[in-house]
């Protein structure tokens, strides 16, 4: 595993921020996982793994029946003696050659059994049943499809419902994984308001009910925005408070370089060590990436515009919470454009588009400050720089649903 901040140093700055990918990149080196914690399934889920999951048991655990009809033994015609239920006794203890029992699925087949008839391939004559001779049928042998202490799911796997049924099934009751990040969310500006239509001159916060959904797919743990006004002391105390208490701290807003924008000045005074500083992409090209002292918390700065923000956060804050959360990166999805779209000279454009059998379609409305596109796509492309319009194949970020 790469120490933090070691392969960070050697990623170059480019003109107007780092180029996206590499600040990616940088985001995922500055994080290392949470420790692991054993959690009760219930709460394991959206959680990733942090050690392999290994069967407790053989799967089947007995050799059981996999259909409803006669476990029989040898050829027929079979006298039927008995019944075997589901986690019943039987009524008898073994089969002998021409006898056969009634059996349900699920049910632990009998020493002696030599195939189970369903019903419906079956004749029965009172107490006689006749049909195909068909050794070893519609049995699941013990272990067949899953050997005791076999890796079943490795480190680093997302905790899905089916991945939960999977853990009872082999027998576990915990599982070990990272804990989710926690993350404080700081809105900034004197002009945010949080209800109802906006007064001229006043915005309405996009951002403080975009997060929560947003950090909680991520895989962290959001907590209510707190809301600031501008001004440097309100961003320093509340970076200073949040700081032992959350792994990541996003400030939205105060990201730019305008009176009113802190964030920077402040990091610098709080002697933060800058990790990304500005992006070379649209939109979202002031957000930033800074470790607070003392091995503390890390800071991502998103820009007021609100797509800006969204676009910078899966810049930023997805392969932060990523690699904190322990999950393992998945690799990049692909789709190609429908149709040429202008791309942008030195920097990576982020465009909304949705997305049918990997066709990426532009869906417009995709000005830094409004979400209308963001919210009608299934995914941003990835357009790197070029001096051309383009179509073909590109990288696509998937958009929460
Ligand atoms: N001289 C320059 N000015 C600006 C640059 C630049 O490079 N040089 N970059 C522009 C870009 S791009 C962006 S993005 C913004 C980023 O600004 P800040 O992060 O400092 O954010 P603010 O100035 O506070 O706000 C920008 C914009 O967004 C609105 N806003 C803010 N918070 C929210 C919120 N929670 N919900 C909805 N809308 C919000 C705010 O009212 C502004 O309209 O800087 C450009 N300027
Ligand atoms: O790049 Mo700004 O982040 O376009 O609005």
């Amino acid at each position: 595993m790469t120490a933090p901040g070691t392969e960070i140093a050697q990623l170059a700055l480019s003109h107007g921020g780092m180029a996206w990918s590499q600040a990616r990149r940088s985001a995922e080196l500055a994080a290392l996982p949470l420790d692991p914690c054993a959690v009760p399934l219930r709460r394991a889920r959206g959680l990733a793994l942090a050690e392999p999951l290994l069967a407790g048991l053989a799967l089947p655990g007995f050799d059981t029946a996999a259909m409803d009809g006669y476990a029989v033994c040898g050829p027929g015609p079979w006298h039927v003696i008995g019944r075997a239920l589901a986690g019943c006794s039987p009524s008898v203890p073994a089969l002998g050659p021409g006898q056969a029992v009634e059996i349900a699925t699920g049910a632990q087949v009998l020493p002696g059994t030599t195939a189970v008839l369903p019903y419906e391939r079956a004749q029965r004559t009172g107490a006689s049943v006749s049909g195909p001779d068909e050794p070893g049928r519609h049995i699941r042998r013990r272990g067949e499809e899953c050997a005791e202490g076999r890796e079943v799911l490795s480190a680093g796997t997302l905790v899905t419902p089916a991945a939960l049924g999977l853990a009872a099934s082999v027998g576990c009751d915990t599982l070990m994984v990272h804990r989710r990040p926690g993350v404080a969310l700081l809105v900034t500006g004197d002009e945010v308001v949080r209800h109802g239509i906006p007064p001229v001159g006043r915005v309405r916060d996009a951002l403080g009910p975009l997060l929560p959904g947003l950090v909680d797919w991520l895989g962290g743990i959001a907590q209510p925005p707190t809301y600031l006004p501008d001004g440097r002391a309100p961003l320093s105390s509340a970076l200073a408070r949040s700081r032992g208490s959350v792994d990541v701290i996003a400030v939205c807003g105060a990201s730019s370089r305008g009176p009113a924008d802190h964030l920077r000045p402040v990091l610098r005074e709080l002697g933060a060590e800058v990790l990304v500083d500005g992006v070379a992409c649209r939109p979202g090209h002031p957000q930033l990436l800074a470790r607070l002292p003392g091995g503390g918390a890390l800071v991502v700065g998103l820009p007021g515009n609100p797509y800006a923000a969204l676009a910078a956060a899966l810049t930023l804050l997805a392969p932060v919470l990523g690699r904190l959360s322990g999950r393992i990166p998945r690799p990049p999805e692909h789709g190609v454009l429908t149709a040429p779209v202008r791309r942008r000279p030195h920097e990576t454009r982020l465009l909304p588009v949705t997305v049918v059998s990997g066709r990426a379609t532009p869906v417009g409305h995709d000005r830094p400050g409004l979400l209308w596109g963001a919210a009608a796509a299934d995914a941003l492309a990835v357009l790197p720089p070029t001096d051309d319009a383009e179509a073909g194949r590109v990288e696509l970020l998937a958009l929460p649903r």
